[in-house]
């Protein structure tokens, strides 16, 4: 745990504090001790003999107090570095992972660790290193200064403090065993509690609510019963530790009063061990009911070294930089890829030429959306190679690489600010007509038309003032402000209203003009539309080409194609119909089919 601390606000910085700590340990440990030989003295009848050992005391007294006020600021301010810094660290190495590795569960974990579990570490150094280093530092200064004023007195310390420091560290083992299946149970009824909190719609939508919601029930179930059996054995190990003290205290009353009566002890001297017996056990007991504060702490610190420790995607040392030319604009070289050991694209390889649309399309898992992550880099191929504007985006600087695409896909994030703002993150330097401009382009304007403060009306916790269509519309003019070269385009799978609809077809509209696009495609119109289309299927490329050429072709298109305009309630007739196509802007020119509704 000292090494974490030492690696999240340096070493000199905790060993500066651990060095007060250690000191203020052993000057209230000698201040406990230079009793002694006073009240001795006091005893004896011999005042004048006390006042050397009083002013040791004084000294020592005033010592304790200057060290522990100056441990108790430094305690506080360590704490308070170590959040700062455990934000910083955090920050900075959550900007450098792969956007890959933030899955919802990792998510909810990160906001749990940061609300509790920074919080638990800052009051480490303060509330938990300081009680404990003075639990074993002050009784052990104890024994050693004993020893020197009556050896059988700091030898039966020394045997008791071995005694109650041995039945510590059982019982702590015994309750450590406990923490980690506690800790687990806590975490998943928490996932699973907010996990309730955001699927309220889908659990009432179908009648799954309360105690029908088994999964939650059953999280909540367990961490009870982990922390009834946390009880039940801490109840042992709190109860032993206290039998310890107990029997430590009887033992030297006993042996005290032995010594006492056979002459060898002046009643001075037993007064002064049982006064020292006292103060020796105080800060062991308190060190033994910190001890899960303790664990709890060290976990956290645990939890945060391990986020810290995930590898981030490599970068280069020297970032390629050169202005897109008139290499393809993105190409997949024979690439392999899985999320964990089981590949989900094997081999594929495609070109995307310039200021060209192509489309992706597939049955669902066929790894379209995959394809899209591995280009903006979310994570790195297995083998092969993605290349943007002719480099391999390993070679290309994540800021480079982002430079020059733009990313519309479904899942839109929007934050609890205006819609301005939400569109000015597409480029943070825009000024006011510039994001005006793009949110024209794609048709934001006319939602802000109905919002009640117009352009500074705040869209609420991830949009939730917006509905699908108007998010994507806010994420088209980020796109547009961004003016990208490239665009990776997802398109809405959801049914939009026929004016969102619209609106959403204009506003891609503008997007793409003049870029290279790549598009996710839904629409059958968009398939159609594009210029080259990519079937995935089993995350292979099966067939690649012109809607018309595949459609002849009689493959997996011909196929998908049949499904889907049958679906959308459209149906496939031959030309010699001399009917119209009704998902196209233009009559088919193929050879052998067009669509009609
Ligand atoms: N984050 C992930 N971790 C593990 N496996 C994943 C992850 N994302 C996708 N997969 C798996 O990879 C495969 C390809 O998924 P992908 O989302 O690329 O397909 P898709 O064609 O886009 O599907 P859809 O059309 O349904 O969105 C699927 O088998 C999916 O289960």
């Amino acid at each position: 745990m000292i090494r974490q601390l030492m690696m999240l606000t340096g070493a000199a910085r905790i060993r500066g504090y651990l060095l007060t700590l250690g000191a203020f340990a052993i000057v209230q440990g000698l201040a406990f001790v230079l009793i002694v030989p006073v009240l001795r003295a006091l005893f004896a009848g011999d005042p004048a003999a006390a006042w050397p050992w009083l002013g040791g005391l004084a000294v020592a007294v005033l010592g304790c107090g200057i060290l522990q006020y100056r441990q108790a600021v430094l305690g506080f301010s360590v704490g308070l570095d170590l959040s700062r810094s455990l934000y910083h660290q955090l920050g900075d190495h959550l900007s450098a992972l792969p956007l890959g590795w933030f899955q919802a569960d990792r998510v909810g974990r990160i906001g749990r660790l940061v609300v509790q579990g920074v919080r638990a570490v800052m009051g480490v150094p303060a509330h938990l290193l300081q009680p404990v280093v003075t639990a074993y530092l002050t009784p052990a200064t104890v024994v050693v200064a004993s020893l020197f004023l009556d050896w059988r007195l700091g030898l039966a310390l020394a045997v008791g403090g071995l005694v109650l420091a041995g039945t510590h560290r059982y019982t702590a083992g015994l309750m450590g065993r406990m923490d980690h299946s506690v800790d687990a149970a806590s975490a998943e009824a928490g996932s699973r509690v907010v996990e309730f909190a955001q699927a309220q719609a889908v659990l009432r939508g179908f009648g799954r609510t309360g105690p029908a919601y088994t999964e939650l029930e059953s999280a909540l179930v367990q961490q009870y019963r982990a922390g009834r059996r946390s009880v039940t054995s801490a109840i042992p190990g709190l109860g032993l530790n206290a039998l310890a003290v107990q029997v430590l205290y009887t033992a030297l009353i006993a042996l005290g009063t032995y010594l006492t009566l056979g002459g060898s002890l002046d009643p001075a001297g037993l007064i002064v061990l049982l006064a020292l017996a006292t103060r020796f056990t105080e800060p062991l007991l308190l060190a033994a009911e910190l001890g899960g504060a303790l664990r709890m702490g060290r976990n956290n610190l645990a939890r945060f070294a391990e986020i810290l420790a995930t590898p981030t995607l490599p970068e280069p040392a020297e970032p390629v930089r050169q202005p897109p030319s008139d290499a393809p604009a993105i190409q997949l070289d024979h690439v392999d890829f899985g999320y964990d050991d089981t590949l989900v694209l094997h081999d594929v390889s495609l070109t995307v030429p310039p200021r060209t649309m192509t489309a992706l399309v597939g049955p669902s898992g066929s790894g379209k959306t995959t394809v899209t992550r591995l280009i903006a880099r979310f994570f790195d191929v297995q083998s092969g190679a993605v290349r943007v504007d002719g480099h391999d985006v390993r070679e290309l600087g994540t800021e480079d690489l982002m430079s020059r695409l733009s990313l519309v896909f479904q899942d839109v994030y929007l934050f609890d600010d205006t819609i301005e703002e939400n569109i000015r993150l597409g480029r943070p330097g825009a000024t006011d007509e510039e994001v005006r401009r793009a949110a024209t382009l794609a048709r934001v304007d006319t939602i802000v038309d109905r919002l009640p403060d117009g352009w500074a009306t705040r869209v609420g916790e991830s949009g939730a003032a917006l509905s699908g269509g108007e998010r994507q519309r806010v994420s088209i003019a980020r796109a547009i402000l961004k003016d990208a070269p490239i665009v990776l385009l997802d398109e809405a799978t959801a049914a939009l209203d026929s004016d969102n609809e619209a609106a959403v077809i204009e506003a891609l509209h503008a997007l793409t003009e003049d870029r290279t696009l790549l598009v996710i495609a839904h629409r059958l119109a968009t398939v159609r539309a594009a210029d080259q289309i990519v079937v995935l299927d089993g995350g292979r490329v099966a067939e690649t080409g012109d809607h018309d050429r595949l459609l002849a072709a009689g493959g997996r298109y011909a196929a998908f194609w049949r499904e889907r305009t049958r679906a959308a309630g459209w149906r496939l007739i031959s030309r010699e119909d001399g009917r119209h196509d009704h998902a196209a802007s233009e009559p088919s020119s193929g050879t052998t089919s067009q669509l009609q509704p």
